[in-house]
């Protein structure tokens, strides 16, 4: 479990990090969401010791990650793949890690088993492509068998094949009972991966909530109707008759907007259309995440292609 009280981190007087109070559980996979410096990295770093609070708190299991006796036996994590002695073969650097923190050599064979390195054990770490310095990463976080993981962008770099790997991986360990918190930019992968959702703006804190809630909360409520094409226009008339909001959908029958699910079968059957698909849809994660961090969006590219602030 990771808890977090009013933790807030200022750079001179920037405020990287502005009052944040949240728990990270056990038993799920917690996705940490925000737009490019909206204070994620800070936070898992202060999370994991590397930066200090300039007030508020940040707990792993109830300690400050300073206070845990043997770090990497309770929180693993992966910060910057690329921190990796580039010399040293892909065993060694495993060895040197499982040394230092008390952590058995059988451990060594096992991760790189697990995350599909046991051929190149032997390769200097320097040659790894992207996607495998990214699986050496999550060797080491895994190395300790730790009950909490902190990943900062795991899936950077890897294929489909490999993302779908690490989906698979986290929620193994989440089922286990762990702590998994995990930032990414890639929405499309957080909804299918995370069930709670974490969202920071400018530092902020703008949701902590159930991710399945999140979408149904959030979505724009519309409705796909399919008839019989004999019967479709008659439909779409009934359904603007009602006050509905009628669009085509690509895959064919109409996208209802204005009207719940239950009127429109009760409507349907009313004027005995039959309905052969009533369906809810619900807007992605990536919809619901723009427009809630359109407003905190610290920095977007101009119309010069250039960064600007934006007040
Ligand atoms: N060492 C530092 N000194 C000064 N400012 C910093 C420092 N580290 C981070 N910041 C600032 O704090 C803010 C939050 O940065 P942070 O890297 O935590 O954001 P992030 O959400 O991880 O962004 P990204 O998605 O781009 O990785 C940014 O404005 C950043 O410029």
């Amino acid at each position: 479990m990771i808890e977090a009280r009013e933790l807030t981190k200022r750079y001179g007087d920037k405020t990287a990090v502005d009052r944040l109070t949240f728990t990270v559980r056990p038993g799920l996979v917690t996705g940490f969401l925000g737009p490019n410096g909206a204070g994620k990295s800070t936070t898992m770093r202060m999370i994991l010791g590397l930066d200090a609070p300039s007030s508020g708190t940040v707990t792993v299991n109830k300690r400050r990650y300073d206070r845990l006796a043997a770090p990497l036996r309770e929180v693993g994590s992966l910060l910057d793949a690329k921190s990796v002695h580039g010399g040293r073969s892909v065993r060694q650097h495993l060895l040197g890690l499982a040394r230092s923190n008390a952590i058995p050599r059988s451990q060594v064979d096992a991760v790189l088993d697990r995350v599909g390195l046991s051929e190149v054990a032997n390769q200097r770490a320097k040659g790894l492509s992207l996607g495998m310095g990214q699986r050496l990463g999550i060797a080491a976080a895994l190395l300790g068998d730790p009950e909490v993981l902190i990943l900062d962008e795991p899936v950077n770099g890897l294929d489909t094949e490999g993302i779908r790997w690490i989906r698979a991986l986290l929620k193994s360990l989440a089922v286990q009972g762990r702590t998994v918190f995990l930032s990414s930019h890639l929405m499309s992968e957080m909804e299918l991966t995370a069930d709670r959702l974490i969202v920071i703006g400018r530092g902020r804190l703008l949701a902590d909530t159930d991710m399945r809630e999140f979408i149904e909360t959030h979505s724009q409520g519309t409705t796909l109707v399919r008839t019989a094409d004999s019967e479709a226009e008659r439909m779409r008339q009934l359904l603007e008759r009602a006050g509905g909001t009628v669009r085509l959908d690509a895959r064919g029958g109409w996208r209802v907007a204005g009207i719940p699910p239950a009127t429109i079968g009760e409507l349907a059957r009313e004027h005995h259309v039959a309905v052969h698909e009533l369906t809810p849809l619900f807007s992605s994660l990536e919809e619901i995440y723009t427009t809630m961090t359109r407003t905190s969006v610290e920095y977007r590219g101009s119309t010069q292609d250039t960064k600007e602030l934006i007040p």
